[in-house]
């Protein structure tokens, strides 16, 4: 059995309860951290899942789960810090902040992992990428990959490609849901009712991601497939080009990949 806290049971705290919970892991192993005691009996409530004060947290948990926003982490490194006993294996899932971070801070040996999951993990579909730091050893990457790969798919990186992951696939959910809702608002421009204008795309998003993900194709050759000659789709695509959409979102992830390298920044320690 392999205790799991949870130390910050927000938006991701709870998919990944949520999760792990679908996956068939007993709530027994499974415990939570919050600030607020509304939020802490709700989830406890819907979950079953005991709600403890941090020290019980660090005292009782194998694994402990960061979760809290990157400009929190400096309070909850202050508390646990001088709490945590030695041997237990850290798993951030904080945009932008290194594992040197926690090395620093914590007992020295402290394993972490990094780690950038996505919200589809609240319907099993997160896309999660993981990198050890200077003490995570093989068994940890493998226990962190069998907890998260119960909840999506599992990518290794090395640590220094974390804030390009994170612009990718941390925040590509949210350019996917951008994109659906401008879609749909076209839908309403053209006097379908929304509803409809929302199943027609939908159900065209879960479609490509099927054919991208279980076909094989390429995505050139996916579109090329659904471009017809002096039809109606190169009409569109042409538009798509003139406005820069290819080279707006390209910007776009790249802004977001500088803001997690800015996040980290913000927590660097003088080594003097
Ligand atoms: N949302 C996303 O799509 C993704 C987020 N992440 C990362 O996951 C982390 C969490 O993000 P998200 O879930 O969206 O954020 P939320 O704000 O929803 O969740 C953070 C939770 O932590 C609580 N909290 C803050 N400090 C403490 C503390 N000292 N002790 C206990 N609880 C605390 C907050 O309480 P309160 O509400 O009182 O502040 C809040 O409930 C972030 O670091 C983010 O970078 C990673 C990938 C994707
Ligand atoms: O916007 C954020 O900072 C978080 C990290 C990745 C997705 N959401």
């Amino acid at each position: 059995m392999t205790n799991i806290a949870v130390l910050g049971a927000g938006k991701m705290g709870e998919a990944l309860l949520s999760g792990l919970l679908k996956a068939g892991r007993a709530p027994a192993e499974l415990m939570f951290t919050e600030r607020f005691p509304t939020r802490a009996e709700e989830l406890a409530k819907t979950y079953g899942i005991e709600h403890v004060e941090v020290a019980a947290a660090v005292q009782r948990a194998d694994v402990l789960v960061v979760a809290v926003k990157p400009q929190d982490i400096e309070p909850l490194l202050d508390e646990i810090a001088p709490k945590i006993p030695g041997g237990k294996l850290v798993v951030s899932l904080c945009a932008g902040l290194p594992t040197k971070l926690y090395e620093r801070r914590l007992p020295e040996g402290t394993a972490v992992v990094r780690v950038m999951p996505n919200t589809p993990m609240l319907v099993g579909e997160a896309m999660s990428a993981i990198s050890g730091g200077a003490h995570a050893e093989a068994h940890h990457l493998d226990l962190v990959e069998e907890l998260l790969s119960s909840v999506g798919k599992v990518a290794r990186v090395p640590e220094g490609q974390q804030d390009a992951v994170t612009a990718l696939s941390g925040s590509g959910p949210a350019y996917f849901y951008f994109l659906v809702e401008a879609m749909i608002d076209a839908g309403i421009l053209l006097g379908i009712p929304r509803d409809k204008a929302a199943d027609l795309i939908v159900q065209s998003a879960v479609g490509a991601a099927a054919m991208l993900r279980e076909g094989g194709g390429h995505p050139v050759m996916l579109r090329e497939a659904v471009t017809s000659p002096a039809g109606t789709t190169i009409s569109g695509l042409r538009e798509l080009e003139k406005h820069g959409v290819r080279a707006a979102l390209i910007d776009a992830i790249e802004a977001a990949r500088d803001r997690s390298v800015e996040l980290g920044k913000a927590h660097e320690i003088d080594e003097d």
